[in-house]
Formats: C-alpha cells, structure tokens, sequence
C-alpha cells in the first residue's frame, strides 16, 4: 500500500515590526487577505461631532468599542468639505506626475526631520517583507499654518524645539498651482476634526473631553500623500507575488484620519492574525490607533498592524493625517487606565521622544539625518512589562 504524502503548508509565519525599542513579532496567517464583515470595522457616523459635550458623550461608547476590540473604524459625515478632499487629491496628483528629478529636488534625504519626497525603492517598512512599492511627500506640525491662527512670538521654547515643519517642501513646490494652498487646507481641516475627536476619545478614556486640549496646542499632525503604483498587464494577468506597496506596520502617534481613494488595497491584521481588507467606503475617512494612545490606555486600546497592497492596475492615492500630543509634552499612563490589578505598564514619555526613537528604527532612507530631539527632552526609556 503506497503511503499518500500530504504536504504541509505552515498556517502561520512569524511577522516582525519595527517599534521604537527594537523588533516585535506577530503570529500571521497564510491565508488569503478576505473581504471584511461590517462588524470588524465599523462605520461610525459621527455627524453630531460639532453639536457639543452631550453629543460627543455619546459617540464615545461606539468610537471606544472599536478603539478597544479593533483599533480600526470607518467614520462617516466626518464634515471635511469634499472639495477640500477633491483639492488635495488633485495637487498630490500634479506632484506625483512629474519627473521623478522634479520630485528629488525635495528630497527627504535633505530634510532634518522626514519631510519631502520619498522615492519608489528607498524605504523597507517591514523588514520580513519586500521594499515598499510607492512614492510619497511629507510634511509636518508648524504652528504658521494651524488653523487655531497662532501668535508665532509666543511659542514657547520647549514646544519651538520640537517644531517639526521645513520649509523647503514648499519652496520647491511653488510651481505647482495652488499646491501650497490646496495641501495645507486638507492638512488644517484634518487637524481640527482630530482636535474633535481627541474630546471623544478623552471621554472614552472616562476622562473629562477638554483633558488633551492643553497637550494638543502644537500637537504632532504630520500630513503624507501616497503614491502607488499600479500593476503592469503583465503582472495582473499572473496573478503571482507582488511587491508590498506599504510594509506591515502600526501608526506611531495618537490616532490616524486616512483618506484613501477608491482602488483599495489596504489590509487590516486581525485578533486572529488573520488580514482583512479596509475596502474604501465612499464618504468616510479610515481611523486607526496609534501606538503612543496605546501605550498612554495602557494597551486598553488596538494600535492594530497594517499595510498595503495594490493589486489593481489602477494606481492608488491615500493621504493620512498622523495626529499626536504636543511632542515635548511627558505623557503617563493615563490614571484611568489603571487600578490596583493592572498597574501601569509603561514609564511615561514624550510623544517627540516615541516618534524619534521609531524613526530611527525605521532604517528608512540611506541620507536620512536623524535628530532624536533636543536633549533636554530625553528621558530614561525602560519599559516595564
Ligand atoms: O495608504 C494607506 O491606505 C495606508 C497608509 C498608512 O498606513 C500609513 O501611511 O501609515
Ligand atoms: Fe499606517
């Protein structure tokens, strides 16, 4: 009787992630990224976000539900004008269609602080998979274009330390019509709907909604358009491997607002360890939890692993919004967040310190400078659990 040879396929493969204290891993599934039900990541309609304390009281339960079990939801009459989205897309695609010598001339490799042109093939996010497949341009917090309209002699020092914004990004996109313009007015709605949802996510933490407010004066809000490429004929027709367009990751700062259009491609990693894909919903921004509200929750909230794959042949466009405390603020584990059986489980620091350190994790970009913050900033960084 000849024995029947079963090959077998492993279920699960290790993945590893970059977080700012070295390698984590995470237990991934082979199977095939499928289709998400609507109870995985919700669709929060957060119209009544403006009408006051009551209002946002009760979008807490649902926006904490979902912060808790997946770190990832959908919301929905966000109130950002679609012509201010409309815009924004409009200028990161006349930035993304030029010569790729027109793009280099804002290079990241010039910046202090990742800001400028990342070029297809120079960042490898996830160091288990392939170099991400995409373009991007960055630009992060000044308090010259906050829409809160600040009075620039009254920064103060500690906070100017940590000003991450460069202004060469707009030099040398001045040629570019309204780019500037249309940019920094995507970027300004962005922020101010994140002030909003910091109350509600202060309420879900069962603390007052103005609790974040005087850590959000000149807060982290780093603006990215992404460019990624679509597949060649040849390719779709294969339907093989590909390359990843954005590595397996998590978001640094507090949370994320993502725009993403429609092509789709982004992928969710469940409890399961099981990825599922955020299919684009018309009308709503994709928001995710960061690591540093995960760590401030006390691991209370999911700041849940990600990435991108664009399998169309469609080029794809998304443009996150990454929204933080102000970086020279120490933040602890929120008091909320603990009792006597969960104590906390992390020393507290500063959201700049969080990011430089993640940042020098990244082994982004061969030119990169890195600057870890001022010194006065530094802090012991030992982690407890
Ligand atoms: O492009 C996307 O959909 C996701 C982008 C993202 O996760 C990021 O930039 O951190
Ligand atoms: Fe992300």
């Amino acid at each position: 009787m000849s024995a029947t040879v079963v090959e077998t396929v492993p279920a699960f493969v290790p993945l590893q992630l970059r977080s700012g204290f070295g390698p984590v891993y995470r237990q991934v599934s082979t199977a095939a990224p499928r289709e998400c039900r609507p109870d995985e990541i919700p669709i929060i309609d957060i119209g009544t976000i403006r009408d006051g304390p009551e209002a946002r009281q009760k979008l807490a339960v649902e926006i904490k539900k979902a912060a808790e079990e997946v770190g990832f939801f959908y919301i929905s009459n966000h109130g950002i004008d679609q012509g201010i989205i409309d815009n924004a897309q409009k200028a990161a695609w006349n930035f993304f269609r030029q010569p790729v010598e027109e793009k280099a001339k804002i290079s990241r490799s010039r910046s202090r602080f990742y800001n400028g042109f990342t070029e297809r093939g120079t960042v490898h996010v996830s160091p288990t998979e392939t170099i991400d497949n995409k373009e991007g341009f960055s630009w992060r917090y000044d308090p010259k274009y906050d829409p809160e309209g600040k009075d620039l002699t009254a920064v103060p020092e500690e906070v100017q330390a940590w000003i991450r914004g460069e202004d060469f990004v707009w030099e040398g996109t001045e040629h570019i019509p309204d780019f500037k313009k249309d940019t920094l007015t995507y970027w300004g709605a962005c922020l101010t709907l994140a002030r909003l949802l910091v109350k509600v996510f202060a309420v879900c933490q069962g603390l007052p909604e103005t609790h974040f407010d005087s850590i959000t004066t000149y807060p982290g809000a780093d603006g990215v358009y992404n460019y990624y490429p679509g597949l060649t004929p040849e390719q779709a027709s294969k339907d093989g491997p590909i390359d990843v367009g954005l590595g397996s990751h998590t978001d640094l700062q507090c949370f994320t607002l993502l725009w993403q259009d429609h092509v789709g491609g982004l992928q969710v990693l469940n409890t399961e360890g099981q990825w599922i894909k955020a299919t684009p919903v018309p009308g709503t921004f994709v928001v995710n939890i960061g690591d540093f509200l995960m760590r401030m929750s006390n691991d209370k909230f999911k700041s849940t692993v990600h990435r991108v794959y664009n399998r169309s042949t469609e080029e794809r466009l998304s443009m996150p919004f990454f929204f933080g405390f102000n970086f020279n603020e120490k933040c602890s584990v929120l008091p909320t967040c603990t009792d006597e059986n969960n104590p906390p489980k992390y020393e507290p620091i500063s959201c700049g310190e969080w990011c430089a350190r993640r940042f020098q994790q990244q082994g982004y970009h061969a030119g990169d400078k890195i600057e870890l913050g001022p010194a006065s900033a530094t802090v012991e960084l030992t982690v407890k659990a």
